[in-house]
C-alpha cells in the first residue's frame, strides 16, 4: 500500500447545461476512517466521485488525492481503488478473467486475483460468466477490482446495493479493516441508515452543495430528543418550557411538542410545577430524520 492520503474536494463544481450537479462543494476525507458520502438521489454524489477519479472534468474547483489530481498520479491503481459501476462488467467474461486482465496494468501477479476473489467471497463463482452473477456478486467483484493494487484510498459508490443482510455485515467488517490499516475509505449512499453502523464520519450533500460534515457522533447529537405532551393547560406547558429552555411547539387540542428534553425531565418538571398532564411520550428524532431535515427531503417520500 502507498502512504495514506487524504481526499480533498476544493470548491468543486460541475454544471451540465443549466443543471448544477455539483455546486461549489468542499470537504475532506481523512485516512484511517470510513467516511459516508451521503445525499438523496440526484444530489451529485456520483458526479463528485467521477470528478475525483478524473472521469469528468470539473467546471471549476479541484479534487485531490493527497495533493495530486487523480490524472496526475504516478501509480493510480496502487493509490486509489474505486468501484463506481458494478454493472459495467462484460457479461461474457468470468470474474477471474476481469481481474486477470486488469492485473498487469496494476502490476500484480495472478495469485493476487485469486486471493482477492477469495476475500470477497467469490472463490466458488470466479470461473462463471459475470452475466450470470447477481447484483450482490457484481458488487463483490467490483470491490475485488478496486482492491487489486492494495490502494491507500478506497472509493465505493453505493457498495451495499444488492447485498443481502449478511453481505452488508461482511462489507462493514471489510471497510472497518481497511480503515484500521490506515486506508482512506469513502463510501457513498443515499440512505443514512444503510451506513450508520459502518461510518466514522459523514459528509452530506443536497442539490450539489454541502449541507453537513462531521463525525457520526456529532451528527447523532443533532438528533436531539423530543417529547409530546398533552395537557388541559398547554399554555402552562409552554411557560414551563421557556423556564427550562426547551423549545416548545404548540400543536392543536392541548398538544405541545417539546424539543431538547426527554419524558422523564418533562414529567418531573411538570409535577413540580403542579401542571396536569394527560399524555407524556418520548418521540425522539432519529438519525434518519436529521438526515431528511438536512437534505430537505419530505418524510413521506422515504421508502421503508
Ligand atoms: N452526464 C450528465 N448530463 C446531464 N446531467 C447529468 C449528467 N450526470 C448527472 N447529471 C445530473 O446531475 C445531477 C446529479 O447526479 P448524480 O448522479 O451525481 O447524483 P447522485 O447523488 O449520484 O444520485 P443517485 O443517488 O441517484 O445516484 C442530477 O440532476 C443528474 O440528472
Amino acid at each position: 500500500m502507498t502512504a495514506p492520503a487524504a481526499v480533498t474536494i476544493d470548491r468543486l463544481s460541475k454544471h451540465f447545461g443549466p443543471v448544477r450537479a455539483v455546486d461549489d462543494l468542499s470537504f475532506t476525507v481523512r485516512p484511517g476512517a470510513v467516511t459516508g458520502f451521503l445525499g438523496p438521489n440526484g444530489a451529485g454524489k456520483t458526479t463528485t466521485l467521477r470528478m475525483l477519479l478524473g472521469l469528468v472534468r470539473p467546471t471549476s474547483g479541484r479534487a485531490l488525492i493527497g495533493d495530486t489530481p487523480y490524472l496526475e498520479l504516478r501509480q493510480p491503481a496502487q493509490t486509489v481503488g474505486a468501484s463506481l459501476e458494478a454493472s459495467a462488467f462484460h457479461p461474457g467474461r468470468s470474474g477471474l478473467d476481469h481481474l486477470r486482465m486488469f492485473a498487469p496494468q496494476v502490476g500484480v501477479p495472478e495469485s493476487r486475483c485469486h486471493e482477492l476473489l477469495e476475500l470477497v467471497g467469490l472463490d466458488q463463482a470466479k470461473k462463471r460468466r459475470v452475466g450470470g452473477y447477481s447484483m450482490g456478486m457484481r458488487q463483490r467483484l467490483a470491490l475485488a477490482y478496486a482492491m487489486l493494487g492494495d490502494p491507500a484510498v478506497v472509493i465505493l459508490d453505493e457498495p451495499a446495493n444488492g447485498l443481502d443482510p449478511q453481505g452488508i455485515v461482511w462489507l462493514r467488517q471489510l471497510l472497518r479493516a481497511f480503515a484500521d490499516e490506515g486506508k482512506t475509505v469513502l463510501v457513498s449512499s443515499h440512505v443514512l441508515s444503510e451506513v450508520q453502523s459502518t461510518v466514522d464520519d459523514v459528509v452530506i450533500i443536497a442539490k450539489g452543495r454541502l449541507v453537513h460534515e462531521s463525525s457520526l457522533g456529532d451528527l447523532r447529537r443533532l438528533a436531539a430528543p423530543s417529547v409530546e405532551v398533552l395537557s388541559p393547560t398547554p399554555q402552562r406547558v409552554v411557560e414551563l418550557a421557556q423556564a427550562q429552555q426547551w423549545r416548545a411547539e404548540p400543536q392543536h387540542d392541548g398538544l405541545v411538542v417539546l424539543h431538547n428534553a426527554d419524558a422523564a425531565q418533562v414529567g418531573a418538571a411538570a409535577f413540580a410545577a403542579g401542571i396536569e398532564l394527560h399524555r407524556l411520550a418520548d418521540v425522539g428524532v432519529g438519525l434518519e430524520d436529521v438526515f431528511l431535515r438536512l437534505t430537505g427531503e419530505p418524510t413521506q417520500e422515504v421508502a421503508v
